[in-house]
């Protein structure tokens, strides 16, 4: 069923497990997702980024996932990730989604909370929740040093005042994660998690999940991460399962059955992800 991303986080904040937030772009992604949560019995959150809206076209993707979710029997939310415009969050809500990020993190405090108070009051209306961003969530190729990743984590005051301000649902913060794999093992910031979930007391969201050792996400959920963001360690999977299937069958051609087994390798991974979070059964 398509519901609400809050609908969805609400249960998990409450009672302590986190839910997968897995990003799509095309048929077989989807397939993937909606599977490994029909066989986990999992919530899911399937979400689109703004590259992913390009690739896919706006009305195709939300036609695929809307059908997908309304047909499953676990719920499901849609959700755009990183929405960086207005008007992109806009058309999002005009064709059905049921979440958006509106992600103003690159601009000063106030102007974030500006943009991000006024999405909140559009979405509400419209009975769709919203995830904004504050700190700065960079990439692994980005380069940065210690202190530059240091200056870019979330600070507990700013999140408190951010989220009384805007209304926000659920909050993205940086305790040191960054999208994309990693080269080195990344080290999160639990004190500061655990504080800005004390002063705050709503859903929390962490990105740039992939590629973390197991150890340190189950810490991040006992601590009060609610949404886990994965997109590199899927896009991985398939294309692991893709270059060995090529290379071991050089007369294969069909692309259902290329994909079909991409599409399994995908799923594989999103179910040990609900499993570990711990979303496995709270459907
Ligand atoms: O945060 C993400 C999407 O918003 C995905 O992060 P990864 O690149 O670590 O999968
Ligand atoms: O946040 C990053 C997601 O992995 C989406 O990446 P993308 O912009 O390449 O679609
Ligand atoms: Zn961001
Ligand atoms: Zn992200």
């Amino acid at each position: 069923m398509l519901v609400t991303g809050i609908e969805i986080l609400e249960k998990a904040h409450k009672e302590g497990y986190a839910v997968g937030a897995f990003n799509t772009s095309n048929l077989e992604i989807t397939q993937a997702i909606v599977e490994a949560a029909e066989e986990t019995k999992s919530p899911v959150i399937i979400q689109v980024s703004e590259g992913g809206l390009k690739y896919a076209g706006i009305e195709t993707i939300s036609a695929i996932v809307r059908t997908m979710a309304e047909k499953a029997s676990v719920p499901i939310a849609l959700h755009l990730d990183h929405g960086t415009d207005f008007n992109t969050v806009m058309k999002c809500l005009r064709n059905g989604w049921t979440s958006v990020m509106m992600d103003a993190s690159k601009l000063p405090l106030e102007e974030n909370i500006k943009v991000t108070k006024t999405v909140v009051q559009i979405a509400h209306g419209m009975g769709v929740s919203v995830e904004a961003e504050i700190g700065k969530i960079g990439g692994t190729e980005d380069n940065i040093t210690v202190d530059e990743r240091e200056a870019a984590m979330t600070d507990p005051e700013e999140a408190l005042k951010f989220a009384k301000e805007t209304g926000v649902d659920y909050l993205a913060i940086a305790i040191g994660t960054a999208h994309g794999p990693y080269k080195g093992e990344p080290k999160l910031d639990f004190d500061r998690l655990k504080k800005i979930k004390e002063m705050l007391n709503i859903p929390l969201v962490l990105h740039g999940a992939s590629g973390v050792p197991e150890e340190a996400i189950k810490k991040a959920v006992s601590l009060g991460i609610n949404k886990i963001n994965i997109d590199t360690d899927i896009r991985q999977a398939f294309a692991r399962r893709l270059r060995d299937l090529l290379e071991k069958d050089r007369e294969v051609y069909d692309p259902r059955k290329i994909l079909g087994p991409c599409k399994d390798a995908m799923k594989e991974v999103i179910k040990q992800k609900m499993i570990l979070f711990g979303a496995a059964g709270k459907a």
